[in-house]
């Protein structure tokens, strides 16, 4: 039977063991008071029990049981191990949030991380966390490709794009995937989107397009970056920009450095896309530096491979226009089908 005894105060306070004691029950009896113990006969107790029914064997077998274990997930890899250069070591997390010259001839790399979710090996057994990821531009050239590899690692993907340069052929293979999906936006107007990642590679690249209205392609490099990086900090997502090797502009050094500033004209008819490609570099650092968001920029050269299209009058496109039509006037090539506005040749 508990009761409470009122103390001098008239909080309650609750005594169970004194209460019976004081009532003369045959309650509660204090335990006999053991001698005190030395030191030594303390030890030999505590030695006589762990060694008592081969608690020790257990103990020690337990320990290497989670050791091994431990040992089998211990992350590998390097945290934030970021942009490869060719050619280059491979740099640090922070360092790429710098920047990578990519000396390629002809060919670029897109690199993308470990996820950040999953650092280094997944334990045994369980499989790595699809991300989400946002790719503006996903429907263009380089980024239909980068759609291709993010659903292939297991990522939910929603491609953003206002379908200016880019074609939903380019990733209509997807339609049936459940982990992908499409939206039509202009990413000079805010969206909001619960992801993990954010690729963004929004922007007319080739001279053609974005010489058509250099106002708008400004406006993408600069608002378009602006929204999508408001977007990464709000959610808490890793940010990767791809940048180009036009931020070098007329380059006086070769080849280009991530540390050469470059030599670019600010009022040209090609500023639109370089100025604008280097005040979205600048304002990837600032939200870096400033709101401690993971960046990364790829400044991507020359590039080729299919979804290219063979009139979108860049140089490795235009060299291969220019090689089948001298061949097709001499009639020595034999029939073929481009992807193009201009120069479709259907067998
Ligand atoms: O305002 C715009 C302009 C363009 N876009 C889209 O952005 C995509 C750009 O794809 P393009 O095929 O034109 O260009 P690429 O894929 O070759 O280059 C793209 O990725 C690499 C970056 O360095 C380039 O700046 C970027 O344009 C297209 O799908 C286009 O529709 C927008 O979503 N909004």
């Amino acid at each position: 039977m508990a009761s409470m005894l009122l103390g001098a105060s008239s909080d309650m306070i609750y005594r169970g063991h004194d209460a019976q004691a004081a009532l003369g029950g045959d309650g509660y009896s204090a335990k006999k008071q053991h001698r005190p113990v030395g030191p030594c006969r303390a030890r030999a107790r505590a030695l006589r029990y762990v060694l008592g029914e081969q608690r020790l064997v257990f103990a020690l077998v337990g320990m290497a049981i989670a050791s091994f274990v431990l040992l089998l997930a211990a992350p590998s890899g390097r945290h934030g191990a970021a942009v490869k250069t060719s050619g280059q070591e491979l740099m640090s997390g922070s360092a790429a949030a710098g920047l990578a010259a990519r000396q390629y001839t002809g060919v670029a790399r897109m690199a993308y991380e470990e996820p950040r979710r999953v650092p280094g090996r997944v334990p045994l057994g369980l499989k790595r966390k699809g991300l989400r990821v946002v790719v503006t531009g996903g429907a263009g050239f380089v980024g239909s490709h980068l759609v291709d590899r993010l659903l292939a690692r297991g990522d939910s993907v929603i491609v953003v794009d206002n379908f200016f340069t880019g074609r939903k052929e380019n990733v209509l293979h997807h339609a049936g995937n459940p982990n992908f999906e499409m939206i039509r936006h202009d990413v000079v107007e805010p969206i909001l989107l619960e992801v993990d990642q954010i690729y963004h590679l929004a922007c007319p690249a080739s001279p053609v397009h974005y010489k058509y209205n250099p106002v708008k392609t400004i406006k993408t490099n600069v608002v378009g970056t602006l929204n999508m990086l408001g977007l990464a900090k709000r959610v808490g997502a890793r940010f990767l920009l791809t940048s180009t090797s036009e931020v070098y502009g007329d380059p006086l050094q070769h080849p280009q450095v991530e540390t050469y500033w470059g030599n670019v004209n600010p009022i040209g008819v090609r500023s639109c896309y370089d100025e604008g490609k280097r005040t979205a570099e600048t304002l990837t650092m600032d939200y870096h530096r400033g709101a401690n968001l993971e960046v990364r920029i790829a400044r991507i050269f020359n590039t080729y491979g299919p979804r290219m299209c063979i009139d979108d009058g860049r140089v490795v496109s235009n060299f291969v226009a220019q090689v089948i039509n001298k061949l097709l006037m001499h009639r020595t090539l034999p029939h073929v089908a481009f992807h193009s506005t201009r120069f479709n040749r259907s067998p």
